[in-house]
Order: C-alpha cells, then sequence, then structure tokens
C-alpha cells in the first residue's frame, strides 16, 4: 500500500442555475447544468500506513482541519491508513467553479482505491455531501443536470465548447449570496428541453452584481464579445467560444486586474479513466 497517483481535479461552471426552493434546514434547491472543464488543480497522493494525512503544496493558508482535501481524507481514514498528499492549485478559490469540491472528491476517489476501501462511487457521493454541495458531481466525474442541492444527478453529453473564463478579483462568500433577502427563491422548475432551448439564467447573477461591482464590470466587458455569465455564486463570469483561438483572442484582450482563463467543456472526468 505505497503507490501512487497523480490525478488532475477538474473545474466546473453553471450553466446555468435556477433556484426552485429552500429545505427546512436553510439550504436551496436548485435545477443546474454543471459543465466539467478539461482544466483545474492536480493531486499527487501516496498512500503510507503512518495512520496520518500530510498536505503539502498551495494549501491556501488554511489550517489543515479546514482544507476540504485533509476533510475528505479523514472521512474515509481508519486505523494505520495515512498519505501524503501535493496539491498544485490553479483554480481560483470561491470563485463559482467548485475547486474546493473537486479536490475534495478526487481525495475520495484516490483514497478509496490506494486505501483498498472497497466503497461504491453511490457510496463515495453520499460520504463527500457533507463536505459541499457540489462534491457528489465530481465524485460521479460527469458533466451533469442536478437538482435537489446539486446532488440528485443525470449525466448528461454536452457539446464540448471552448469558455473563456474571468475572475474580476473580488470574494463572493455562497453563504452570503444564498441569505440575501432579494435572491429570487421561486423559479419555476423546468426540464432538460427548455434548457437546450435556451430558456435558462442564473437566479445569483442579478444579487452578486449589484452587491460586487466588479463582478458587473466583467460580465458587461465580456458581453461584448457573447452571452455573459455568472458561475455558481462566483464570482467568476464565462462566455462560450466556437475554437480554443477565438477564446484565446479575446483572452489577450481582457483587463490587466483581472485573471483570464481558457478551458474546453468536456463530459467525463479524465480523473475516471486513470482509476481502476
Ligand atoms: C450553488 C453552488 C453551485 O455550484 O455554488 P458555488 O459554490 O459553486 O458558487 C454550489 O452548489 C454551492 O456548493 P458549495 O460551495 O460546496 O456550498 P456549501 O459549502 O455546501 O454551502 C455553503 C453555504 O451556502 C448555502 N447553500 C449552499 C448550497 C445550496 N444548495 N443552498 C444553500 O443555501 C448554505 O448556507 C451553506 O452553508
Ligand atoms: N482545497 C481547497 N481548495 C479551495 N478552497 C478550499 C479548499 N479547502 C477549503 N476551501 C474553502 O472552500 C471555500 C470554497 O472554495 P471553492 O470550492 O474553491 O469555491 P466555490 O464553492 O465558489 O466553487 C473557500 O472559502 C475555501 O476557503
Amino acid at each position: 500500500m505505497s503507490t501512487g497517483l497523480s490525478l488532475m481535479a477538474p473545474a466546473k461552471l453553471n450553466l446555468f442555475l435556477h433556484i426552485t426552493g429552500r429545505r427546512a434546514d436553510g439550504y436551496h434547491e436548485l435545477q443546474t447544468l454543471f459543465q466539467l472543464l478539461d482544466w483545474g488543480d492536480t493531486l499527487t497522493i501516496t498512500a503510507d500506513h503512518s495512520g496520518e494525512i500530510h498536505l503539502s503544496g498551495d494549501t491556501l493558508g488554511l489550517a489543515p482541519e479546514d482544507n476540504l482535501i485533509v476533510r475528505a481524507a479523514r472521512a474515509l481514514r481508519h486505523g494505520d491508513r495515512g498519505a501524503r498528499i501535493h496539491v498544485d492549485k490553479r483554480i481560483p478559490s470561491g470563485g463559482g467553479l467548485g475547486g474546493g469540491s473537486s479536490d475534495a472528491a478526487t481525495t475520495l476517489l484516490a483514497l478509496n482505491q490506494l486505501w483498498d476501501c472497497g466503497l461504491s462511487n453511490a457510496e463515495l457521493q453520499a460520504a463527500g455531501l457533507p463536505l459541499g454541495a457540489d462534491v457528489p458531481l465530481f465524485v460521479a466525474g460527469h458533466s451533469a443536470w442536478a437538482e435537489g442541492i446539486g446532488e440528485r444527478l443525470r449525466a448528461v453529453e454536452l457539446p464540448e465548447n471552448w469558455y473563456l473564463l474571468i475572475h474580476p478579483g473580488c470574494h463572493v462568500p455562497t453563504g452570503e449570496i444564498f441569505s440575501a433577502r432579494e435572491l429570487t427563491r421561486n423559479s419555476p422548475a423546468i426540464t432538460m428541453a427548455a434548457v437546450f432551448q435556451g430558456a435558462y439564467r442564473n437566479d445569483c447573477q442579478e444579487v452578486v452584481a449589484r452587491r460586487y461591482p466588479e463582478v458587473a464590470k466583467a460580465l458587461n466587458w465580456l458581453a461584448k464579445f457573447g452571452e455573459s455569465r455568472l458561475t455558481g455564486t462566483g464570482a467568476c463570469v464565462f462566455s462560450r467560444f466556437d475554437s480554443q483561438a477565438s477564446a484565446e483572442a479575446v483572452a489577450q484582450q481582457v483587463p490587466e486586474s483581472w485573471q483570464a482563463y481558457v478551458a474546453r467543456g468536456i463530459n467525463r472526468s479524465p480523473a475516471l479513466s486513470e482509476l481502476s
């Protein structure tokens, strides 16, 4: 049990996000289309018998017990199971790109194999949900139509378009947006067919744009080149392009105070092919 794995933890976009209700525990029910991207963090994980989880690399200044990678490893650990995990982060934290959740999911998938835990994918999704509403998506590893709080997933095949993502530099706390009084919480449930006909939006976008002027600016700037939209609760915004070259050409023009990323949509997470 000393083998290691190096896996990509992909980012995601919410191509649309409707809030359809609120549960008794305060969590919001939503409908969303999760698009996985061919771009993300890299985790290098080696299992050992130390009984400890050691994390190195880009730890974002978080205490180990607050890092979703360590929390995911601890959810599976028992006995003398231990691991050394190195993380190279590319996905900006708190950007609505699901970086923390993807890191957690990749950790669960890798350690389930390295530690021979024998959990099914469904069991891993359930173990990951308390860590974050997006963790089941990344454990399932497929672009998906999602309902519930994002954990009821149906795999979908989406066109593998190119996207330009802009991080306008501000941090938008998910909890703040979900507790905003002005947030629309009663969007009627729609069908997947309606979404593919273009009848969709992100219900968080107006609230985030009003509270965070830099997000509004980035949405307006990107709208010069195509339809621009917020992912999740932000702060990142994105637009779809027909080719890598056209996305790169616009990325070159992004104002210097913002971060630009070009990525391709993918249907299946590359991590799944790496794992047996
Ligand atoms: C709404 C999404 C769409 O992808 O936004 P992003 O975070 O990616 O921007 C996610 O599901 C978010 O998932 P995640 O960021 O993991 O959220 P969590 O840690 O589970 O929740 C943070 C806080 O947001 C609120 N929350 C989150 C998800 C949800 N469906 N309803 C909520 O009300 C809760 O107050 C919760 O305490
Ligand atoms: N490994 C990690 N990578 C990113 N963020 C993490 C990680 N562990 C814990 N976090 C915390 O999770 C929160 C949400 O991060 P993230 O999932 O990247 O954003 P979002 O939910 O907006 O997509 C951040 O506030 C961050 O402090």
